[in-house]
């Protein structure tokens, strides 16, 4: 199953910056693994803001939910996700 995610991060102004910076590094690491295993398809940096926008390719909600919800930045996210299904004039398959 696709999704379309978009996640906006927000990291509070008074955060502790070595948290933070640890946390981003765990982000990363976790993003590239999904990535390599072939669930987080597509990662795109929104131009100008501190959001992304992703493609997942999970097998139910309840993985998308577990997968997005034990991100390490999630306590700073405010994500969205949209169900998407192949469009029938669409000349790709479903990469
Ligand atoms: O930077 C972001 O968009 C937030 C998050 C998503 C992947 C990652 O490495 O960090």
């Amino acid at each position: 199953m696709l999704f379309h995610v978009t996640m906006d991060v927000n990291i509070p102004n008074d955060a502790d910056p070595t948290a933070i910076d640890a946390l981003k590094a765990k982000e990363k690491a976790r993003a590239q693994e999904l990535q390599h295993a072939g669930v987080w398809r597509h990662l795109w940096r929104v131009a100008g803001r501190y959001s992304n926008v992703s493609i997942f390719d999970v097998a139910s909600n309840g993985e998308l939910h577990d997968l997005l919800s034990t991100l390490p930045l999630f306590p700073y996210m405010e994500v969205r996700v949209t169900a998407l299904c192949r469009h029938p004039s669409s000349i790709h398959d479903d990469r």
